[in-house]
């Protein structure tokens, strides 16, 4: 079954390099695209990772759009714009959402951003702990297939999973869409701590605190509590808050030891923690570390007074 990739980033060029030959991957600008056939590798955005030989890589949208899977690997503050271009290209469409976040104008999740701008397709999520550079070299993964509807959950399923990409079938997407989205925020606080060197227990204190307040959130939007203690929730949050290949644990490491980061690296949890925080304050929900993380990006707290106050708050029952 052909697929398309859209977005060479990272991520699309890892999932394209997977699923192989039956994929196409589409890349917005031609240069890049034509780069990327020339060298049989994406060296701009995932360097040392060969495209297999039958891989379709290119910039002709109308072209791309033909197969009825198309996936979208570009990141959530992004897609919107892409979609709302696009839209005519996208409609009747399986559109499988590879991205992990809040969006921040809406409070919508990826599928929520697809329903708005594509109206008569069908949207599923795919997320979970995978690095791409992992995916690209054949390594094992699990990941978490989320569709309301359970029969084209079951053919993505089916058409999406490879040698090295194992995925788990859910039609909660609201779980998998927020377990995704809200693992990043916690992966910047875990990774402010370990930049202060404030400690590996302090670490695994605030992973577990940060899952308490992932679960909050999630059952109060109406998740199934097994979602998020599964690949999409747990596994990713463990993932990414004990390795400093993630980017946003990366982006916490340079606040807590207040180094520079550069502002174009995609990192998704700087937007969805104010996304959350919002949401938090309307819905009347305790969420301390993703306030942490914000006040932390906006410069209002110091990772020291950050680290006071979370340890000062009322004491209470676990
Ligand atoms: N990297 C990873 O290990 C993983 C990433 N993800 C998720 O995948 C998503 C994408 O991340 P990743 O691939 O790493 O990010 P990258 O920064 O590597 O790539 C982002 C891609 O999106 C493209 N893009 C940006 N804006 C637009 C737009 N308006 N229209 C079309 N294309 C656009 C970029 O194009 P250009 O190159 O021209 O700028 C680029 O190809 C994120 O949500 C991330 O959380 C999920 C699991 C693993
Ligand atoms: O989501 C990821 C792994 O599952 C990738 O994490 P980063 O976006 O933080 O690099």
């Amino acid at each position: 079954m052909s697929i398309t990739v859209i977005g060479a980033g990272a991520f699309g060029t890892a999932l394209a390099i997977s699923i192989g030959e039956s994929a196409t991957l589409w890349c917005r600008d031609e240069t890049h695209a034509a780069e990327m056939i020339d060298h049989a590798e994406n060296q701009r955005r995932l360097p040392g990772a060969p495209l297999p030989s039958g891989l379709t890589v290119t910039a002709d949208l109308s072209k791309a759009c033909q197969p009825d899977i198309i996936l979208l690997a570009v990141p959530t503050q992004k897609l919107r714009s892409f979609l709302t271009e696009n839209a005519a290209l996208m409609t009747h469409k399986k559109l499988v959402a590879c991205c992990k976040g809040i969006e921040r104008s809406s409070g919508l999740g990826p599928i929520g951003v697809i329903e708005d701008c594509v109206p008569d397709t069908q949207a599923a999520i795919l997320t979970g702990p995978s690095f791409a550079a992992d995916i690209a070299r054949g390594l094992p993964t699990a990941l978490t297939l989320a569709c309301r509807n359970e029969e084209t959950g079951k053919t993505l399923q089916a058409a999406l999973t490879t040698r090295n990409m194992r995925l788990y079938r859910t039609t909660d997407t609201i779980g998998a869409e927020l377990g995704g989205a809200l693992k990043n925020v916690i992966a910047i606080a875990c990774g402010a701590v370990m930049g202060a060197k404030l400690g590996e227990s302090a670490r695994a204190a605030l992973m577990t605190r940060g899952f308490a307040e992932m679960q909050r959130m999630a059952l109060a939007l109406g998740a199934q509590a097994e979602t998020l203690v599964g690949l999409s929730g747990f596994g990713d949050l463990a993932l990414t808050c004990s390795s400093a290949l993630s980017r946003n644990y990366q982006l916490g490491l340079a606040l807590g030891s207040r180094d520079n980061f550069d502002p174009s690296i995609t990192v998704e949890g700087a937007a969805t923690a104010r996304a959350v925080e919002m949401q938090a304050q309307s819905l009347g929900i305790d969420m301390p570390v993703t306030q942490t993380v914000v006040a932390l990006l906006d410069q209002r707290l110091t990772i020291e007074d950050a680290a006071a106050q979370l340890l000062t708050r009322p004491l209470k029952e676990e």
